[in-house]
């Protein structure tokens, strides 16, 4: 499939995004947002290459690297980690443009570098490793965002060997993403993700396990299992293939830290045992004075959405009181959930906002309706 009827001509400079999935789609529309520029995209899969198109994300569709990565000024490979390794090897037998920037997305960087060592020392190309760290449970190129990496730290681990105007270089075209750009060491980079992302997943999808097995026994167990549960185990439904990957590949980071999980575990099963009221006190107290300490209104590699809480009586058509006062100033919501809904008691709504500043104008206009609202994190 080759199919180009571009408004950006070849002329100008060339993006090849290969893997235009949730990632390499909302790369590509942020380099878009900010520079003249043809971009060429690359997928097995070629619904996601007609969608693309569609979007206006890509100005050419290719299901082979070949015909678009030797004359592009940029790669960039979105594809599942172990297919990025895969992907390294075919672009480094290719003839390719001297200068060019390759780069990826992946969530792992150790063994991403250690090849791109071996690849691309000898050849007029730079390779940094590259990893937004937002995204979403969601994939596909139907869910990407020019937006999506807002503020959020975009990760870059160039090798010893490359030269900081290469890094500077590579800024430039990624400057649309608004992210925040961070250099790191790949093993550091792998130590980090692997404790704020990489283990948080396990034990997301090893507690949906957990219920999915209870349910067999107990069918109502799904409809209970809202709120508290629903909102820690959100990511357990991401692309299980890419979830695959950063296992395997992070394997050396995973491996001590499960143990340290299992001992921690064990740890409080005892105390649960000995009826060690302090013991478990303690427990809670020391998780809840670190995790009141994070930092609470940058996006992380699990974002925390922009919500916003609002007191509301118990009465009739009061939810579509607070929407109708948002939607009357154009604002936007992406989730609205009922936390405390018991009669005779005043209730909770949360407001979920995709941006910070839409948060704060829904909690002014709120305010001025006399809408009791506050951020809780
Ligand atoms: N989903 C997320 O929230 C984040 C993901 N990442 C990383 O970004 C990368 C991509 O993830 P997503 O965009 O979420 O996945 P996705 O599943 O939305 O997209 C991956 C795309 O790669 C394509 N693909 C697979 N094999 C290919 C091949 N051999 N040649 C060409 N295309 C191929 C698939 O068809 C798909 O369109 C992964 O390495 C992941 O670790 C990084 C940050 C956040
Ligand atoms: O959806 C979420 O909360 C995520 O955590 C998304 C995500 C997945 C993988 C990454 O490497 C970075 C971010």
């Amino acid at each position: 499939m080759a199919n180009d009827t571009s408004e950006h001509p070849r002329g100008y400079p060339k993006a090849a995004v290969i893997g235009l999935g949730l990632i390499g789609g909302s790369v590509a529309l942020s380099i878009r947002a900010r520079h003249q520029v043809h971009i060429s995209g690359i997928d097995v899969h070629e619904a996601s290459l007609r969608m693309a198109k569609a979007l206006e994300i890509i100005d050419e569709a290719h299901t082979s690297i070949e015909e678009s990565v030797q004359d592009a000024d940029i790669i960039i490979i979105a594809t599942p980690v172990s297919k990025t390794m895969e992907m390294m090897d075919e672009i480094a037998r290719l003839p390719l443009k001297a200068g060019v920037i390759i780069t990826d997305v992946g969530s792992t960087k150790g063994t991403v570098m250690k090849k791109s060592e071996c690849l691309f020392r000898e050849k007029e190309a730079t390779f940094i490793g590259g990893h937004p760290m937002a995204g979403s449970h969601k994939s596909g190129v139907q869910g990407s965002r020019g937006d999506l990496f807002e503020n959020a730290f975009y990760c870059l681990t160039p090798g010893e060997e490359v030269d900081g105007a290469e890094v500077e270089r590579l800024k430039r075209w990624l400057t649309g993403t608004n992210a925040r750009f961070i250099e790191l060491d790949p093993n550091l980079h792998d130590l980090l993700a692997g404790s704020v992302s990489h283990l948080p997943h396990i034990v997301a999808a090893s507690l949906v396990h957990q219920l999915a097995e209870l349910q067999q026994h107990h069918p109502v167990l799904g409809d209970l299992a809202a709120g508290g549960f629903k909102d820690i185990t959100r990511i357990a439904s991401a692309n299980p293939i890419m979830w695959r990957d950063i296992l395997v590949h992070n394997r050396h980071v995973l491996l001590p830290m499960m143990e340290r999980w299992q001992s921690d575990m064990q740890t409080i099963q005892s105390l649960i045992e000995e009826g060690d009221d302090t013991g478990l006190q303690r427990f809670f107290s020391e998780a809840k004075q670190y995790r009141d300490g994070l930092p609470s209104k940058k996006k992380g590699a699990i974002p925390s959405f922009y919500d916003l809480f609002v007191d509301v009586s118990d009465h009739p058509g009061v939810i579509s009181e607070v929407t109708g006062v948002l939607a009357d100033h154009g604002i936007s919501i992406t989730n609205i959930r009922i936390m405390e809904a018991r009669e005779d008691i005043t209730g909770v709504l949360r407001l979920s906002f995709r941006k910070e500043a839409d948060r704060q104008k829904g909690m002014d206009c709120l305010e001025a309706e006399q809408f009791s609202v506050y951020i809780s994190e």
